[in-house]
């Protein structure tokens, strides 16, 4: 793939408003953990490898169709994160790496994907911007049912969103990782700022 590509009217909308119904419902959706270029934003992450992605689709079922369709067969490692942004919140500029906090050495993702669940009618902002050392490759407005994917090494970022409502999208690190990185990898694990202050809470 070079750079991204875009496949509009991914699901069938039905999907998109269950997926929307269960993400708001699920108890890890917090504000968020990721690092400090996510600003004012809410979501929580699965990390698995490959060999899990069963027990994923056990625990998860709404994110099965999700997999079924954009995991990519090279990869075997993933960082799954629903990303909620609403008015005033962005991301600033990235490399998705997220996986770095268990294997210090890892490359970027070969590919990401992203499935807009729902986007605000009239959307201001908010627009993913793609970007090479040299240029930028591309600016997509957010869709709902488009799933997107771009090459991992891209740095990225989205615009402040300025309008009221939310911009909902399922975002897919996926990663092709030797035997020896795949080790440091949690086979299946859940990380969300609702477990964690639940845990801080107990001590
Ligand atoms: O929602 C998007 O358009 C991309 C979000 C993103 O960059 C990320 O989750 O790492
Ligand atoms: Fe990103």
């Amino acid at each position: 793939m070079k750079h991204y590509q875009q496949q509009p009217n991914a699901f069938p909308n039905d999907y998109l408003n269950n997926l929307w119904g269960e993400i708001q419902a699920c108890p890890y959706f917090a504000i968020n953990n990721l690092n400090r270029d996510f600003v004012c934003t809410k979501g929580f992450s699965v990390v698995f490898q490959r060999s899990h992605l069963t027990q994923v689709e056990q625990q998860f079922p709404y994110f099965k169709p999700y997999l079924d369709l954009a995991l990519q067969p090279h990869c075997n490692a993933f960082y799954l994160n629903p990303l909620q942004l609403k008015e005033g919140s962005r991301v600033d500029p990235h490399i998705d790496r997220s996986l770095r906090s268990y294997c210090k050495t890892i490359e970027p993702p070969l590919v990401v994907s992203v499935l807009y669940v729902r986007v605000p009618t009239n959307l201001e902002g908010g627009e993913l911007v793609l970007r090479s050392p040299k240029r930028q490759l591309g600016q997509i407005k957010p869709q709902v049912n488009t799933l997107v994917y771009f090459q991992g090494d891209l740095t990225h970022s989205v615009n402040a969103v300025k309008t009221p409502g939310n911009r909902l999208s399922l975002v897919c690190e996926q990663y092709s990782l030797t035997e020896v990185e795949l080790q440091e990898i949690p086979p299946f694990i859940v990380e969300s700022r609702a477990v964690q202050s639940a845990k801080k809470q107990r001590k």
